[in-house]
């Protein structure tokens, strides 16, 4: 492992090596971690704003990607949800520090379509699902005993047979407007790329450590 690290860490980035897609630079990215031995890659943390203009970050898991963008599960009435339904704009960051990489990621939000929800909400355990039904997230409790209680009423309830995706939860999509890369090196010289979308093609620039 220390081998491989060697392998990505403080290794210089230059433009000739950024792939013209971020999306594709991402994956390559994302892939190098893994072989870091970065644990959870997936884990990103997610900035948004409120109709009030207050700003609040989270972790949420990265579940795909692709040329359309970046997609995450959560409950649509928690407060992200109702942020991103207010002001539909967000940002993400993965620090994987087995890397010495970051990557940040602005964009807009939409929903993702019902289909690709219902297919994720249905791959997840039943336990998990039952979680994401009987949590209303982000609400005060009185206590764990509270929450288990209804978990365990559903869990009974439902014996094991298929739970239907409830329409307050699901996914969210990313589209990117910019990406940035940023490779740890040392002196704090670090290099950084930002990818920028002009007229639907992709600039690249580099900045200042
Ligand atoms: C590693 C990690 C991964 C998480 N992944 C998710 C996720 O994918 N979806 C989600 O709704 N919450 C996830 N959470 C919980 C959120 O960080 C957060 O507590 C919750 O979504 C409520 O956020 P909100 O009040 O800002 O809506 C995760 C937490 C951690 C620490
Ligand atoms: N929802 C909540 C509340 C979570 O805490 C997490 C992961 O910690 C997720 C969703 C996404 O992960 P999964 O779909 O794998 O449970």
């Amino acid at each position: 492992m220390a081998a491989e690290k060697l392998i990505f860490s403080q290794i210089p980035l230059s433009k000739s090596d950024l792939n013209p897609s971020p999306i594709n630079q991402f994956q390559t990215w994302f892939h190098e971690a893994t072989l870091c031995g970065q644990p959870e890659p997936n884990a990103m943390t997610l900035a948004t704003v409120d109709q009030n203009y207050d700003v609040t970050a989270r972790t949420v898991l990265l579940k795909s990607v692709d040329e359309q963008g970046f997609v995450f599960y959560t409950n649509y009435l928690s407060p992200k949800g109702q942020a991103l339904k207010a002001i539909p704009k967000a940002a993400l960051v993965f620090w994987w520090q087995s890397c010495q990489r970051q990557v940040r990621v602005t964009g807009t939000v939409t929903v993702v379509e019902a289909k690709l929800s219902d297919d994720y909400f249905a791959s997840r355990p039943q336990d998990s699902q039952i979680a994401s039904i009987i949590s209303k997230q982000s609400e005060v409790i009185p206590s764990r005993d509270y929450l288990l209680e209804k978990f365990n009423e559903m869990q009974s309830r439902v014996q094991g047979k298929p739970i239907p995706r409830p329409d307050f939860w699901g996914g969210f999509r990313l589209i990117p407007s910019t990406v940035e890369f940023w490779q740890g090196r040392e002196h704090r010289m670090s290099d950084r790329f930002k990818y920028l979308n002009v007229d639907d093609i992709w600039q690249i620039v580099q900045l200042s450590p």
